[in-house]
This record gives C-alpha cells, sequence and structure tokens, in this order.
C-alpha cells in the first residue's frame, strides 16, 4: 500500500523538516534528485549526458528553484543549461545564482525578438535546441491551469518532459486540469506521492513518478489517501486452505436482472463464480438464463427461497419500481454486508424510508457512478472526487465506490483508497454488473469493506486490460489492444487474480 499525502501535509512535514535541516539543503536534495533523473533519461534517449542540451522551465516559486539548482548539477556533468524564466523578477535568486556559477544561462520567456505569441526568441532558440525539458513552472502552490506564455512554451516542447515535483497546470488537490497543462514523461516528487499523481488526468499528466524523501517522508503523518498495489491484493485475495469446503469459502447471494435485463444477473453472477471459491446463489427473474449459463449457481426465481447468504450484491438490472424495491428492502434487512448497485443506489438516494430496512451494524457498500453519486448527494459532481465521495460516505455510513477512470473508493470513518486504472478499457456496457458481483462475493468471505473494493476495483480494471490486449485470446498480445465487452472482461477476472497473487510471490 502506498500513501498519498495533501499539499497542506506536505507542507507542515517540511516545516518540520526545516526545524533540523536548513531549508536550501532540502531543496538541494530535491534538485540533485531531479538530476539524477534527468541524466538517465538524457541516456536513455540520446545514448549520452554531457554535452546534451536541457532547457529549464522556471516559474516564481521554490518549484523554479529546484529546477535552477538541479540545473547547476547538469552542468556539472556538462550539460548545456539555459534557464527559461517566467517570472524573471522573482525567480528564486540562490537558484539562479547556483545555475549561473556553475556555468549555465537564463533568458527571460518573454524577451527581445518576440514573434506574435511574445516568446523571445532566446527562449525559442532554447527549447528548440534541447533535447529535454525541465519543468519548474510551478509546484505544490499551484492554481489553476498554465499561464498564457507558460502554456506557449509548453506547446512547444517536442523532447521529454521531466516534472518537478507534479506536472504544472494539474491541481495538486484534485489531480483536475481545466485548460493547459504539462504532460510529463516523468515526475520526481518529494516526501510521496501527492494526489494529483494518482487521481484522474493528474495521474496520466505526471507520466512515469519517482517518489524522493529528501528527508520528508519521515515527517509525514499517517496518509489519508492510499493506493493498493499489485503485490497487497494478491497476498490477500482469499483462497480456499486446505481446512475449507464451499461453504467457509463465503457464500454470496445475487440479486440482480429481470427479465427484460437477464444479462446484468448473468453478468454480476458470473462474476462472483470466478472471484472466490465459495459458493454463489442467485435470486431473482433471470433463474433460468443464470442457471444455463452458470450452472455451479444454485437459482431460484424468488428472494424470499434464496437461502442464507453471508453477504447480498443487489441491484443491476432489478429496476426502481416495487418489485426492486422488495428485493432491495428484503437484502438490507438480511443484517447481512450489502453491495448496492444500480437500480438500488437511485431507490435510496430517492427513497429515505429504504434506509429504515437497513441493519445498522451490517456494512453497506455503493458503488454509484457520477450520475448515481449526484441523485445521492443532490449535486452535480465536481472535480474533489475524494473529498465528495469521503462526504458521502459519512454521511450515508456507508463505503463509497465512486466509479470513473480512477475509482475513489471512501470508508465511513474518513479513510480513502484510490484505484488508479490508467486505462479506459472497462468502460464497456455491463462492466458494473461485473464489478458488483466481485465486491458481494469478496465481502462474503469476510475481506474487509475498504479493502474489498479496493481488491474488486483493481482486479476489474486489470482484468479489462488483460481481456483487451488479448492476453486469454488465441493470438499473441497485442500492444495496442481492442475494445471488449463486458463478457470479455469476466472471463479475463481468472487470468488478472493469478496476475495479482503471482505479484505477490516471493522474488
Ligand atoms: N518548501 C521547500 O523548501 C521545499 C519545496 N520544494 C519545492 O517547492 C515547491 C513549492 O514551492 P512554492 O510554495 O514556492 O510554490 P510553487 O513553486 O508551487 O508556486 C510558486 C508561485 O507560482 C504562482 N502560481 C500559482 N499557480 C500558478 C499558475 N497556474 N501559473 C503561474 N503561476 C502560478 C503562485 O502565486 C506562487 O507564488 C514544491 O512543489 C517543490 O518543488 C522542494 O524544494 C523541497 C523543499
Ligand atoms: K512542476
Amino acid at each position: 500500500m502506498q500513501g498519498v499525502w495533501t499539499p497542506d501535509q506536505v507542507r507542515e512535514a517540511e516545516q518540520r523538516l526545516f526545524a533540523r535541516t536548513p531549508e536550501p539543503a532540502v531543496m538541494r536534495r530535491a534538485a540533485h534528485a531531479v538530476a539524477v533523473q534527468c541524466a538517465r533519461l538524457l541516456s536513455e534517449q540520446t545514448g549520452g549526458v554531457a554535452g546534451r542540451r536541457v532547457a529549464l522551465l522556471v516559474g516564481a516559486g521554490n518549484n523554479g528553484g529546484d529546477a535552477l539548482w538541479a540545473g547547476a548539477f547538469l552542468r556539472r556533468r556538462g550539460v548545456g543549461v539555459t534557464a527559461v524564466l517566467l517570472a524573471p523578477d522573482k525567480a528564486h535568486p540562490a537558484g539562479l545564482e547556483g545555475l549561473r556559477r556553475a556555468g549555465g544561462r537564463a533568458v527571460p520567456a518573454e524577451g527581445a525578438g518576440a514573434d506574435t505569441t511574445g516568446i523571445g526568441a532566446e527562449a525559442a532558440d532554447a527549447l528548440e535546441r534541447a533535447d529535454l525539458v525541465v519543468d519548474g513552472i510551478v509546484g505544490l502552490s499551484a492554481r489553476g491551469a498554465l499561464r498564457p506564455v507558460a502554456a506557449e512554451l509548453v506547446r512547444r516542447v517536442i523532447v521529454p518532459i521531466v516534472a518537478v515535483d507534479l506536472p504544472s497546470g494539474v491541481d495538486p488537490t484534485t489531480g483536475a486540469v481545466d485548460g493547459p497543462a504539462v504532460s510529463a514523461d516523468l515526475t520526481v516528487t518529494f516526501g510521496g506521492l501527492k494526489p494529483c499523481h494518482v487521481l484522474g488526468t493528474g495521474a496520466v499528466r505526471s507520466g512515469e513518478v519517482t517518489t524522493v524523501g529528501i528527508g520528508v517522508t519521515e515527517e509525514l503523518p499517517e496518509p489519508e489517501l492510499s493506493l493498493l498495489d499489485a503485490a497487497d491484493i494478491g497476498e490477500n485475495w482469499p483462497v480456499p486452505g486446505p481446512e475449507d469446503d464451499k461453504y467457509s469459502t463465503g457464500v454470496v447471494g445475487i440479486a440482480a436482472g429481470s427479465a427484460t435485463y437477464p444479462g446484468a444477473a448473468v453478468l454480476a453472477t458470473g462474476a462472483a463464480v470466478r472471484a472466490t471459491a465459495g459458493m454463489v446463489r442467485y435470486a431473482g427473474p433471470a433463474a433460468d438464463e443464470v442457471r444455463a449459463r452458470w450452472p455451479e449457481t444454485v437459482a431460484t426465481g424468488s428472494i424470499g427461497d434464496a437461502g442464507r447468504v453471508q453477504a447480498w450484491s443487489v441491484g443491476p438490472g432489478i429496476g426502481t419500481g416495487a418489485s426492486g424495491r422488495d428485493v432491495l428492502r428484503f437484502v438490507l434487512e438480511s443484517g447481512r454486508p450489502v453491495c448496492a448497485d444500480a437500480d438500488s443506489i437511485t431507490i435510496l438516494a430517492e427513497d429515505e424510508a429504504m434506509w429504515d430496512s437497513r441493519d445498522p451494524d451490517a456494512p453497506l457498500v455503493l458503488t454509484p457512478h457520477a450520475g448515481e453519486f449526484a441523485r445521492l448527494s443532490g449535486a452535480e459532481l465536481g472535480a474533489d472526487r475524494v473529498g465528495e465521495a469521503r462526504e458521502v460516505a459519512a454521511r450515508f455510513d456507508a463505503f463509497v465506490l465512486l466509479k470513473g477512470n480512477t475509482t475513489v473508493i471512501a470508508a465511513p470513518d474518513g479513510r480513502v483508497l484510490v484505484n488508479d486504472a490508467r486505462q479506459a478499457w472497462p468502460a464497456t456496457a455491463g462492466s458494473g454488473d461485473v464489478l458488483t458481483g466481485l465486491i458481494g462475493a469478496l465481502l462474503a468471505t469476510g475481506v474487509e469493506p475498504l479493502l474489498t473494493c479496493g481488491y474488486a476495483a483493481h482486479v476489474h480494471s486489470l482484468a479489462a486490460e488483460i481481456a483487451a490486449h488479448g492476453a486469454t485470446a488465441d493470438g499473441p498480445r497485442s500492444e495496442a489492444g481492442a475494445p471488449i465487452g463486458a463478457s470479455a472482461l469476466l472471463d479475463a477476472v481468472p487470468a488478472a487474480i493469478r496476475a495479482v497473487r503471482d505479484a505477490a510471490l516471493p522474488s
């Protein structure tokens, strides 16, 4: 599990560090790490370091200071370094002095010989000749998108970009981008990951992310946000042991589908069948279809006849009418952990009385997409997905899995997990039904609800990736991939589970 810290937490940790280590020394550590990564990239891209050219894009704050000092370190390795200053009067004085002492140059972004875009001739030339660009425009104190001159400079870059701390133009706290922003090949960040490295567009714009401690890590508090990695999941994915039987490995009930929508039932049930070794019971109008496709399930037409289960998945395709409401009420009254998805979220959002059916001691997982989330929260989803998911989780005393390219999972006690998919293959009809089945199956095995959601989201997106790239098809694995349907995603679930379990094996 990797921690993710808010900009405020990092700033406070830096202040604690400065009590022991002077700020300039900390900045030089940060800058040195940036220089090391730049040299690595130069070497990989151009076959060497000495004699290559680097342009630094330097803003008004300490982020620019880091870039300037990194330039000074690169000069010592024989790199030609030109700093392009966006705010020449405010550029970090010690960093600028350090770069000049090392033999680097600094030119204003808007200097003599400017063309219609306002970029000076020397700045344009530095960018054109660069083998690598360092983004030191803004860091943790960034607000909003790149301003026009910075945006124009960034637009001209055709070589790899190394971002200092974070790609400029990305909101540090939400990862949102609402205008021009840097797309980095590599981001070197300090102390620990920030939300922008793992959330939404920011995650994509960050490229590869390298974290360097610089003494800040030790000062950080418990993270408010965490990122699961494959090994965490593989280590804890429930598999049967020598003492287990079909009951002890978890019995999950699936209440999904209707005569009109049997597909949701088949997909959710199939996901539960593939997720764990336990038993899957299905209750609903699609019992015949479910039995035909998944003979290992115990399927019945009526929820009252379903038999004992240890957790329920409810919602996909049940409709929002009287029968859907009856099913949801039955499940909520069962006292078992429940994953409520799709139509059941809509019912809960519309019908306050439905909440009275809930056993307050049984965990409830809600898995809304943005539209369903808006119904629950009462307002359109904004940029702060983590903050909003946390708020709704607390308000409803439920675990909230907010779907999207980055899945955000909030517990009622404020803990948040993030699954950074970095690919959009699961965005296909029926994919949510598969996720619901996975969550129900894991809840039935007794995995803690927050982790259940994290494990399920990770395996779900990995299965989609595996399916899209053809790893389960006959031919060779494809680099580019192709769109998939939810059935293909479902078929790849065992491959995804194998992959995370293999990741947990000792190397
Ligand atoms: N505190 C420290 O000493 C350390 C900080 N470090 C670096 O310092 C950075 C934070 O530095 P600062 O707090 O000085 O701030 P930044 O360098 O992030 O921002 C500087 C200035 O840019 C302006 N600005 C904000 N958004 C802008 C935008 N969209 N376009 C143009 N200008 C914008 C702000 O008014 C602010 O004054 C970190 O990201 C990291 O790179 C590292 O050197 C490690 C140690
Ligand atoms: K930056």
